[in-house]
């Protein structure tokens, strides 16, 4: 298959997973918009290339937050794409206060490639939250979430200039010691 029939058949299979999912946004932006933005951070911020890395940015939420299995992720894309998605999927069984916990705790040590999917999903979702935020988030929700995700970046850095620079730039004006 050609690069452009992989990405094509990613996307395609993203988007129909994704199907009747909306972000929390007011305007109830359709779910996708997510995984393709933070595939086209990679590609027009980060620089980045790797046909399996922008795979596993499209398919990033497809196990946490549909049917989707690893062992069709797997089947359909390959061993090396299904195991970025694993490493960036939490385990949605658990307490969110253990899946945030885990965040930061595996962050350094995750491999290259999940590190520059999720330094590109942090940034995707803290632009979110700066310009369009859950409708339902107080200011001190969003509070935590910025400090929260400064503490996984943390776990990040060294990973991609362009992105943690502009990640540096969120956090200075949202997080008073940052
Ligand atoms: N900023 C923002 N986030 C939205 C929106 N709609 C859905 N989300 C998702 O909400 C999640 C963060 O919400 P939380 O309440 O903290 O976590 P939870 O959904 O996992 O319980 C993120 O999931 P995630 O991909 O698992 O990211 P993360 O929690 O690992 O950062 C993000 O993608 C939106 O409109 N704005």
């Amino acid at each position: 298959m050609s690069v452009a029939e992989i990405l094509i058949k990613t996307v395609n299979f993203a988007s129909t997973k994704h199907k009747h999912q909306r972000r929390k946004d007011e305007a109830q932006t359709p779910y996708i918009n997510h995984p393709l933005g933070v595939a086209y951070i990679l590609t027009s911020e980060a620089k980045i290339d790797n046909i399996h890395v922008l795979q596993a940015a499209i398919l990033h939420d497809t196990v946490e937050d549909t049917d989707t299995t690893f062992e069709e992720i797997e089947t359909e894309f390959g061993v090396e794409v299904c195991n970025i998605v694993r490493e960036v999927t939490d385990d949605k069984s658990l307490t969110k206060e253990t899946r945030k916990k885990l965040q930061v705790e595996h962050a350094p040590n995750s491999t290259y490639e999940a590190k520059l999917v999720k330094l590109a999903d942090k940034l995707y979702n803290l632009r979110d939250l700066e310009n369009s935020p859950p409708v339902d988030w107080d200011e001190n929700r969003i509070n935590q979430y910025f400090n929260w995700s400064k503490q996984v970046v943390d776990g990040l850095r060294g990973t991609n200039e362009a992105m943690e620079k502009s990640l540096d730039d969120i956090f200075k004006r949202h997080i008073s010691c940052a």
